[in-house]
């Protein structure tokens, strides 16, 4: 029998522990992770002081939640791979350079956005 079939399930209360102190401990351990998260107080403090709209808001939300959310994925997967083996193999590189590739994608989207809603604000 595996440790899944084994493990009773943790209550809800504890399972938000858990998350929670994953979302404290990456931050922590995550150079990206701090960049993440200090951008998105900056372009937050932006969005209060340039008034934004309800629809700019949500874009800029999406933006922020979503960059974050990917790194974490990303950091995790980094883990995984490396729980999983010390060996250099062409599967561990792809894997890692996916989930970076991910990063990227919605980091630039994420650019675009800020780009979008804020540079009109800033030349007018
Ligand atoms: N086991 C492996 N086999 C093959 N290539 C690997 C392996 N581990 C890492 N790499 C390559 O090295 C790159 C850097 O890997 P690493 O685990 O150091 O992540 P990182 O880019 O330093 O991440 P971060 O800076 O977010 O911690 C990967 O994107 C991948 O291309």
């Amino acid at each position: 029998m595996g440790l899944k079939e084994t493990k009773p399930k943790s209550p809800l209360n504890k399972s938000f522990g858990y998350a929670f102190s994953g979302i404290i401990q990456a931050i922590k351990s995550e150079r990206n992770m701090k960049i993440h998260v200090v951008t998105a107080l900056i372009v937050i403090c932006f969005g209060f002081y340039f008034s934004l709209s309800g629809i700019e808001w949500l874009f800029i939300l999406l933006a922020i939640s979503g960059t974050i959310t990917l790194e974490m994925v990303n950091s995790s997967i980094e883990r995984a791979i490396d729980l999983a083996t010390d060996q250099i193999h062409p599967l561990a590189k792809e894997a890692k350079d996916f989930a970076a590739g991910a990063v990227l994608i919605y980091a630039i989207f994420s650019v675009i956005i800020g780009i979008i809603i804020f540079l009109p604000k800033i030349v007018a």
